[in-house]
């Protein structure tokens, strides 16, 4: 297990406010398992003296009792404060302190007027204080009433916002063995994706289908209802939700499609996907030449490859794994399987981009689809190039016809230089096992056309950060 990784940033940037001589104040937010926590505890590694407190579902009475002995420790003169908040932060800040309060949220759902008591401390009484505030919280909803939407209270005031997102592919890679081949990599990636937490229920020694099987599929395996949990923390009325979740991993991306699956009303359903996505478990997508906010083509994904595996392959099967016991994988998952991490494979692919084209400027990379047209990695360039590629994760050579299908679609892709000259096309295939010996003659003899295989994705992502 990894001590503790990436996250290089967003330590920076709170280690910049701890050193500030004004009062400053941060906001970490995200769902569940992400690694908020634990990337508090790591950007206080050097600050000894911190308050932190991890907010339980107590009454306000014990919260603030707890939070008292929390600064006791460092601070001894707080248990002479009279016990408010109030006056037992003011105290701290005056003190310069660096104040955490994890799990936020639970402290306003006891005393809604904490919000508001920081808000005026903020505006009137920080002056000559060089004290941090970190507030932490796991349920999106209640962070942006509190703090981050335009009517809450502590508005404006922070210094820094941190959303905190799983972490990158290679980062995730670190808390694996090394063993793990570049394809068992993306298999991993496209079924545990980037939360440390789920990171951590792998098995080591063991192989996917024993890691699907044992800590997934299982009744009894600790991630086997993980979704379940962290989306009814977030929200009182799932159902609805859960149904677009289902529809949208069975393959229904399109509003349309969505409604048709769910029976939702179409006009309803922005309210519905517009919640998902501030609770960033869905991205809308639209091919990569057209504005989000202009495009009749969008189509939605769930953002995290976990949540995406457990809606498509979990999500209301009963006891369907357990009569099958260890034949599951076989039956249910590994047929699949090749198919459903595709989609993981053309993120990376589409990621590693940069690196694998180092001679261009490239400004945007992601995919494009028109009607039956469809290309799944494109990299739009600063200069005259775009860079089209075609993804094949199957267990077969990818052939000539992926090649000429490439460029049929790249026809009807209308992009132009922004200089207003002609465009050059370059053609990139990927394919976890192999080329035909015509793509790889056709790759001899032209210079626009390259191949790559897993491996060359993989290390082009981990040479991104190194
Ligand atoms: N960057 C990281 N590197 C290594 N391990 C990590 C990292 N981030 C988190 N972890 C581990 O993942 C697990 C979940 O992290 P943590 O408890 O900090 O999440 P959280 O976002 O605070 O979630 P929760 O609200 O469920 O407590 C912990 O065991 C933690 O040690």
């Amino acid at each position: 297990m990894p001590e503790f990784v990436d996250r290089t940033e967003e330590l920076a940037r709170l280690r910049e406010l701890y050193d500030s001589d004004d009062a400053e104040l941060a906001v970490i937010f995200g769902r569940r398992r992400l690694g908020k926590t634990a990337l508090v505890r790591e950007s206080l590694q050097e600050y000894d003296d911190a308050v932190v407190y991890q907010a339980k579902q107590k009454t306000s009475e014990l919260q603030l009792q707890q939070f008292i002995d929390a600064a006791a420790e460092s601070h001894p003169g707080v248990t002479r404060i009279r016990e408010d908040w109030d006056e037992i932060l003011g105290y701290l800040a005056e003190q310069d302190a660096i104040i955490v309060l994890d799990e936020f949220p639970y402290l306003v759902a006891q005393d809604e007027s904490l919000p508001s008591v920081l808000q005026a401390m903020f505006d009137h009484e920080l002056d000559g204080s060089a004290a941090t505030f970190v507030l932490v919280g796991s349920s999106i909803s209640m962070m942006e009433d509190a703090a981050l939407l335009g009517n809450s209270p502590l508005y404006g005031r922070s210094s820094v916002k941190l959303d905190i997102r799983q972490l990158p592919f290679d980062a995730a890679m670190e808390f694996f063995d090394d063993e793990y081949t570049a394809e068992e990599q993306v298999l991993m990636w496209g079924v545990f994706g980037g939360v440390p937490y789920y990171l951590e229920e792998v098995l080591p020694d063991a192989t996917l289908a024993e890691n699907i099987l044992q800590t997934i599929l299982s009744r009894h395996g600790t991630l086997h209802n993980e979704p379940d949990y962290v989306l009814r923390m977030e929200l009182t009325e799932p159902t609805r939700y859960f149904s677009i979740l289902e529809a949208i991993a069975g393959g229904s991306v399109s509003r349309n499609e969505i409604a048709g699956t769910t029976g939702i009303d179409y006009n309803q359903l922005s309210k519905y996907l517009n919640r998902l996505s501030r609770l960033r478990l869905v991205d809308q997508h639209v091919p990569i030449t057209e504005q989000k906010e202009r495009s009749k083509r969008s189509r939605y994904r769930i953002r995290d490859p976990f949540f995406r595996f457990w809606f498509h392959f979990v999500y209301g099967t009963g006891e369907e794994y357990d009569e099958l016991g260890d034949d599951a994988y076989d039956a249910l998952i590994e047929p699949e399987l090749a198919d459903f991490v595709s989609r993981s494979f053309e993120d990376l692919c589409c990621s590693a981009l940069r690196t694998l084209y180092p001679d261009y400027t490239i400004t945007n990379t992601g995919q494009w689809w028109y009607g039956e047209h469809e290309i799944d990695v494109v990299g739009l360039t600063a200069g005259e190039t775009l860079i089209v590629g075609e993804c094949k994760f199957q267990q077969a050579p990818l052939g000539y016809d992926a090649l000429s299908n490439l460029q049929d679609h790249a026809d009807e892709l209308r992009w132009s230089p922004q200089d207003g000259g002609d465009r050059v096309v370059e053609y990139a295939l990927f394919s976890r096992s192999g080329f035909n010996p015509s793509v790889e003659e056709a790759a001899a003899q032209r210079d626009d056309l390259r191949l790559f295989t897993v491996s060359d994705v993989v290390q082009a992502l981990s040479a991104d950060r190194s």
